[in-house]
């Protein structure tokens, strides 16, 4: 069974290594696997043009030399550059299947970095970071196998400052966390998957698969499909902003309760605001969510404020000012999950509050969702949800439109409308997020926050 949605860490590919080879498999069969997948895709973008491959001393460099040898077989001009000779035996054994002569350096129409891939531990030294710009530099089209080299595989960071740039990487195996985190996912161009035969991995993390959303059941009302309410602070923009997106994503009744003493505002007329006490507010048994945070402020009375909603034990979406002033103590208790949707700012206060720091961040992720007991949507150019309990799941990137003041509030209200029509949590915040994606692709470029909302509708049309 294959499972090209999961993403291991390189720990997790090796132990999906060694079942391989009790099932019967070799490191050198799966080597030759890996290496003609990436040969194809290689012939696919080089056509007659000329190679050259650079081949480093583990297994990457070994993946190097069965790609060598396979595109010479298709009659294709290849030139490797080893600047180390080989130190595994089954690369050994493929620089020796290959049975050519390494050139110190080439500049040739298409380059293939088999420097390193997963094995790397420490950054590359001068000498072999200023051999890889060069050749980088003297080839028209960069593909790096499995990764770019200098990349770590299980955090997306960069072991070098500056790596060079690829048109495409060609995944071995499995996708590891760095194919889909920034900023290694950056250098990546476009990135392909070679299948050598490995199944699912359990306890692994996966990439969000497009969910298939539902119409209202012939029976439903307003109250039945979900009452969302989503608590006003002081600045009241933000969560009419949320409120607008939140009654697009599903639920069928969306609140804004507003403080008694907060300034006049105005809403879309399909949005209700209320306005008095939050403790006779939130008393309405019909409240299927909570949205808390967007506008909030971060006076006395929005802690307090955010304190009694937590007190409710209703599923409840924490954003912008609620995830600085959410504290442990808060949520101790709760029996109803809560999704926290930090930006990398608000993922920082938050690891600090819950004394969450000292590791990755995906490591971060899992470790703060355990913390809250729910989900958290640690969001930006890569979004990555962490589930108390299960396995981390990764967002296909959205469009970079959505670096754009308001959008956050949006993906809030999605969320929390999810959420109000029932779904768990970690299902609201993976239909949130591709609503909020979609929307964006839909709205095209240089679309304002409002304009976000108004493609809602028919992103939600899209997964129907
Ligand atoms: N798993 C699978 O199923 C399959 C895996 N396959 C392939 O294997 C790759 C992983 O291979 P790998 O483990 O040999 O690691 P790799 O990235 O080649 O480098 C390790 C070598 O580099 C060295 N080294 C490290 N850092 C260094 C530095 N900065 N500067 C200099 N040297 C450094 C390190 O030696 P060290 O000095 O640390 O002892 C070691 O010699 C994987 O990405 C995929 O391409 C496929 O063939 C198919 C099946
Ligand atoms: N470069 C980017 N590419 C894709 N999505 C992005 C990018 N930058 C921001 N986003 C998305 O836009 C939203 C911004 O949220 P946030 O930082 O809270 O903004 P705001 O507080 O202004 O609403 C998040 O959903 C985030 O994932
Ligand atoms: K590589």
């Amino acid at each position: 069974m294959r499972a090209p949605e999961q993403i291991l860490t390189a720990e997790q590919m090796q132990a999906a290594e060694q079942r391989l080879i009790d099932g019967g498999e070799t490191v050198e069969s799966l080597m030759e696997t890996a290496g003609a997948g990436a040969a194809a895709y290689v012939y696919r973008a080089c056509g007659t043009r000329s190679v050259t491959v650079l081949c480093g001393p583990g297994n990457n460099g070994g993946d190097g030399y069965v790609i060598a040898r396979h595109l010479q077989a298709r009659g294709v001009e290849v030139q490797v550059v080893a600047p180390l000779d080989p130190a595994t035996d089954v690369a050994k054994a493929a620089r020796v299947a290959w049975g050519g002569t390494p050139v110190e350096t080439a500049s040739e129409a298409v380059f293939v970095d088999c420097l390193f891939g997963t094995g790397l531990g420490r950054p590359l030294d001068d000498d072999l970071l200023g051999l890889l710009h060069k050749l980088a530099e003297a080839h028209d089209y960069r593909i790096a196998v499995d990764l770019p080299s200098g990349v770590d595989s299980d955090s997306g960071e960069l072991l070098n400052d500056a790596l060079p740039q690829y048109d495409c990487t060609i995944a071995l195996g499995a996708w590891k966390f760095s194919h889909w985190l920034m900023p290694a996912m950056d250098l990546m161009g476009t990135r392909k998957l070679v299948d050598i035969g490995v199944g699912p991995v359990s306890s692994a993390a996966h990439l969000s698969r497009a969910p298939k959303l539902t119409a209202p059941p012939r029976d439903a009302h307003k109250y039945s499909r979900g009452l969302l309410c989503v608590i006003a602070g002081d600045m009241p923009g933000a969560s009419v902003l949320a409120a607008s997106a939140a009654r697009h994503g599903g639920a069928g009744y969306v609140k804004i309760l507003a403080a008694e003493e907060s300034q006049y505002f105005t809403a879309p007329h399909d949005v209700v605001i209320e306005r008095g006490s939050l403790y006779d507010l939130v008393s309405d048994r019909r409240i299927d969510a909570f949205l808390v945070g967007p506008g909030l402020g971060l006076s006395d009375q929005a802690r307090a404020r955010l304190d009694w909603v937590l007190a409710c034990d209703i599923p409840t979406v924490c954003d912008a000012d609620a995830l600085t002033l959410l504290e442990p103590s808060m949520i101790e208790g709760r029996d109803c999950p809560i999704i926290a949707t930090p930006h990398a700012g608000e993922l920082d206060r938050l690891a600090n509050a819950f004394e969450a720091t000292g590791m990755d961040r995906v490591e971060m992720i899992s470790e703060l969702a355990e913390d809250i007991e729910g989900v958290l949507v640690a969001k930006g150019p890569d979004t990555l949800i962490g589930s108390a309990g299960s396995a981390p799941v990764i967002m296909p990137p959205a469009p970079s439109w959505l670096s754009t003041a308001g959008t956050g509030d949006i993906l809030a209200g999605l969320i929390a409308s999810r959420l109000a029509t029932g779904a768990s949590s970690r299902k609201a915040a993976e239909q949130g997020c591709w609503l909020h994606g979609e929307a964006a692709r839909i709205a095209g470029p240089a679309f304002s926050a409002e304009q976000l909302v108004e493609a809602v509708p028919a992103a939600y049309s899209a997964f129907l």
